[in-house]
């Protein structure tokens, strides 16, 4: 619990309590209390305010189970960016991320309507790494600011808690981007086999899309919060509820700085410091 304390009737007071008001407005579960005191320093009243924002990153392997609890967070009103959907557009016919995937590898890898035929991209990169680290490299540029523009999107909504779901998030290193981590696991076995009941795939194709991500053992060393999806659709919902109140705990002051209340808040306090300061310098 922070607490300030100020006179009433003076100017610093006013807008120390206007910004308090503010943060009381937004503020989720951090408490802050202010009291307002009189000309005889008697208490008047006090403010509770709470805090909550954040970028939650979602990761885990090829049909691990992110977008399934992409869903269940979807379900609960909490706002998911998916990386998966973000790469899409960058594919999409003459945008920027299109014109240079098939500057690089042809127009082979074209449909006869022009947009990419993403089965046999699929089939080229998946089985040569070399291919699979040039198509990464074109775009990359291209999916971070997709992911940004995604991510400012909510911001400007005002949203304080989002879920990042990006299946390369330790590959691409954006893991700095985002905390706590959320690691969706689960066995090898039971991967390749949701893997080929999901995308009617044969084995080798299967095998090529896990071995081309970091092993799920080692994302799972990095995780923050690690989900088991080995069980069933039951047991990961139990898992989620647990999860969920995790993830919308209270908001850290550095969470809450970086939501757009908190940059509402930081002006706030700035016109504050000019206005206090011009009329001291005045005096
Ligand atoms: C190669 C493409 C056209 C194949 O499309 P397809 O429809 O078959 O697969 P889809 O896009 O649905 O991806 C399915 C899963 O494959 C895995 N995956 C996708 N791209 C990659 C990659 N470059 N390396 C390793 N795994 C990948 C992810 O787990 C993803 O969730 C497509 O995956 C693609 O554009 N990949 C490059 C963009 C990328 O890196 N996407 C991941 C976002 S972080
Ligand atoms: N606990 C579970 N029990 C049974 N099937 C599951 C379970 N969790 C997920 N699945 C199924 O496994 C498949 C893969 O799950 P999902 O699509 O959520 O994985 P993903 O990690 O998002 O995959 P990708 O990286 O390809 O986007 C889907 O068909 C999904 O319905």
């Amino acid at each position: 619990m922070i607490t300030f304390t100020c006179q009433r009737h003076s100017q610093a007071q006013a807008v120390f309590y206007l910004s308090f008001l503010h943060l009381r407005h937004y503020f989720g579960e951090v408490k802050v209390s202010l009291s307002l005191t009189d000309r005889n320093n008697n208490k008047k009243q006090r403010l509770n305010v709470k805090a909550r924002m954040r970028l939650v990153g979602l990761t885990g392997g090829i049909a691990s189970g992110k977008s399934t609890v992409s869903n269940l967070f979807k379900s609960q009103g909490v706002p998911v960016v998916d990386a998966d959907l973000v790469a899409r557009d960058v594919l999409k016919k003459d945008s920027g991320g299109y014109k240079k995937v098939v500057a690089a590898f042809g127009e082979d890898i074209l449909q006869d309507n022009g947009e990419v035929d993403r089965a046999k991209l699929g089939q080229i990169v998946f089985s040569d790494p070399g291919k699979r680290q040039l198509l990464n490299r074109l775009m990359a540029p291209f999916i971070s600011s997709g992911i940004f523009l995604e991510i400012l999107k909510q911001w400007l909504k005002g949203q304080k808690v989002i879920i990042l779901d990006i299946p390369l998030l330790f590959e691409a290193k954006m893991d700095s981007w985002t905390k706590p981590i959320i690691v969706v696991w689960v066995d090898t076995e039971t991967q390749l086999q949701r893997l080929l009941a999901r995308d009617k795939t044969n084995e080798e194709d299967a095998r090529n899309r896990i071995n081309a991500q970091m092993a799920l053992d080692i994302k799972r060393s990095k995780a923050d919060i690690i989900i088991n999806n080995t069980g069933s659709l039951e047991e990961l919902e139990e898992q989620f509820q647990k999860v969920l109140a995790q993830v919308m705990r209270p908001l850290t002051w550095t969470e809450f700085w970086l939501s757009r209340q908190g940059a509402i808040t930081a002006l706030i306090f700035t016109i504050m410091a000019v206005v206090v300061g011009r009329n001291v310098f005045r005096r």
